[in-house]
Order: structure tokens, then sequence, then C-alpha cells
């Protein structure tokens, strides 16, 4: 999406979102928003609270203070599995596989297909098939198991589980970490993909590159506080680092305001 754009509802915002563990804050006063179809990146330090944000979003953490809405609804998730009734899904650095199930198996989990008493295997690996084709993705066969296929090819399993439940938000925490240069080539392809279906997605990364090369917009996060917010095309990845690292939340500028600033 363009900043040019009339906006619509964000189909994400937070406000004020606070979060202590014991004597140690993890966010003071956050904010965020995110629109249909955005494709926000989210960086920080160390232990700046992205993660934790994150999964306040989902209902993993609970906020202390602050409200979370979608389409500009309260909700107040208890769990993850109520987040993604809402249509939110987070793709966690380790997968959350099972090594020892095969592709489609993981990828219906817990909801595997029945018929009559006996799981519906011809209806399971059939529609897990459409699910990697509708992605685009390279995993070779739905009947691999998952613990013999490469931590790329790990994480298409992973995205094809979220994408199966058609989500409208997608989180991704670290995605391209552990990945080859050309799994992620296909991580990024595989991104953009879901962007044209109008997937939202948010990508935790401390690769500015990854976040340049699909990203719309990018909001810094420092010591668990909001210090700016730039869009991609109005931004270098010099002055991103630049924030990351001398940002205060005195001097923090929303993306709009950046772009004014500078005509
Ligand atoms: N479950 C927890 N219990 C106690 N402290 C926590 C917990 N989760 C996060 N924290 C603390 O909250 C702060 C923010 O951590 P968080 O993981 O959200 O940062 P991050 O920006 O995702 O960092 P990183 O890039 O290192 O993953 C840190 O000080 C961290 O130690």
């Amino acid at each position: 999406m363009s900043e040019t754009t009339v906006k619509p509802t964000p189909i994400i915002q937070m406000q004020g979102i606070h979060k202590s563990f014991g004597a140690v804050q993890a966010l003071g006063d956050v904010n965020l928003k995110l629109y249909p179809g955005e494709v926000l990146g989210l960086v920080g330090d160390n232990s700046a609270g992205k993660s934790t944000l994150m999964k306040i979003l989902t209902g993993a953490y609970h906020r202390d203070t602050g409200s979370v809405l979608v389409d500009g609804k309260a909700t107040h998730f208890r769990n993850p599995h109520e987040s993604r009734d809402s249509g939110i899904e987070m793709i966690y650095q380790d997968f959350a596989l099972c090594g020892n199930m095969d592709v489609g198996q993981n990828i219906f989990l817990g909801r595997w297909p029945r018929r009559g008493p006996f799981v519906d295997r011809k209806t399971m690996y059939s529609e897990a098939d459409k699910v990697l084709k509708r992605l685009k993705v390279d995993v070779n066969s739905v009947f691999q198991r998952v613990e013999s296929l490469s931590g790329g090819r790990q994480q298409s399993v992973a995205i094809a589980r979220a994408i199966s439940f058609d989500p409208r938000v997608v989180i991704l925490d670290e995605p391209t970490a552990n990945l080859s240069v050309m799994a992620t080539e296909r991580l990024l392809e595989t991104m953009l993909e879901l962007k044209k279906h109008g997937v939202a997605q948010i990508i935790i990364s401390h690769r500015l590159q990854d976040i340049f090369a699909v990203g719309d917009r990018v909001m810094v996060l420092k010591r668990g506080e909001n210090v700016g917010d730039r869009f991609i095309a109005h931004t270098t990845e010099q002055e991103v680092l630049q924030i990351i690292v001398s940002g205060t939340p005195e001097n923090a500028l929303t993306a709009e305001q950046a772009v004014a600033e500078a005509a």
C-alpha cells in the first residue's frame, strides 16, 4: 500500500500497550497499526520487545494495559486459538511442527479430516497439496516426513499450515534467520504471493535487506518503546539502522510525519 492512498480502517491497531515480566518492563506504551494487505517490518535490537508485542497480539501473552483492535473492534484474546478465529496466524522461529509426521499430517495437525471413525487420508493429502500449490512453495511430496526436509522446506510447511486457516494477518518471527540464500529468496517470494492474495503480514527480522525486499513500512522498537516508523519507499537501510541505534521516543516520527518533514 502506498502512503498516498486513502487509508481504510487498520486491520490491526494496538494502542498504549504495556507489559512487564516481574521487574522487567518489556513494553511501555507501544502503538502499532497494520493495514489490510500491508507488509510491515518490525525491527529493533535484542530485547526491544518485538516478540512480546506479537505474542500479545496473538493472545499467547496478556497485556497489562492498552487496547488491541481488529477491524476496529476491541479484542481480548485469551489464547492463540482465539486470535486464529479472528484470522491472525503467527509462524514461530522453531516452526512448531511434528518432525516424525509427514507434510500432509502437519498441515492439518489437530484437525485431520475424518470419514466416520477414520482419518480421511485422501482428502487430507489432496487439500495439503492444494495449499502448497497455491503458495507455489517447493515441497516435493505431501508424504515426506517433516524431519527429513531442509530448514527452508520445513518453513514452507509451517507457512502452508498457517495459510490453510485462511488468515488475513500472518506474523513471521525471524523467518530467514536459519535459511540458506536460496531458501530466503523463496520465502520472500512466498510473502509477496501472500500479499497478492491480500494477506497483511508482520515480519520480525534483524535482516533489513529482507524487510526492504518485501516490506511497505518498517517500525522500530527500542527498549520497549516506539522510536520511529518509515515507509520503505521513503527511507534507506542506513536511516533505519540509525533509528535502531540512536532513535528515542522523543524524536520518533510516524511514517506520515517523516514524509511530511522531508517534503
Ligand atoms: N516470558 C518472559 N519472561 C520474562 N521476561 C521476558 C519474557 N519474554 C520476554 N521477556 C523480556 O522482555 C524483554 C523483551 O523481550 P522480547 O523477546 O520481546 O524482545 P525482542 O525484541 O523480540 O528480542 P530478540 O530480538 O532478542 O528476540 C526482554 O527483556 C526479555 O528478557
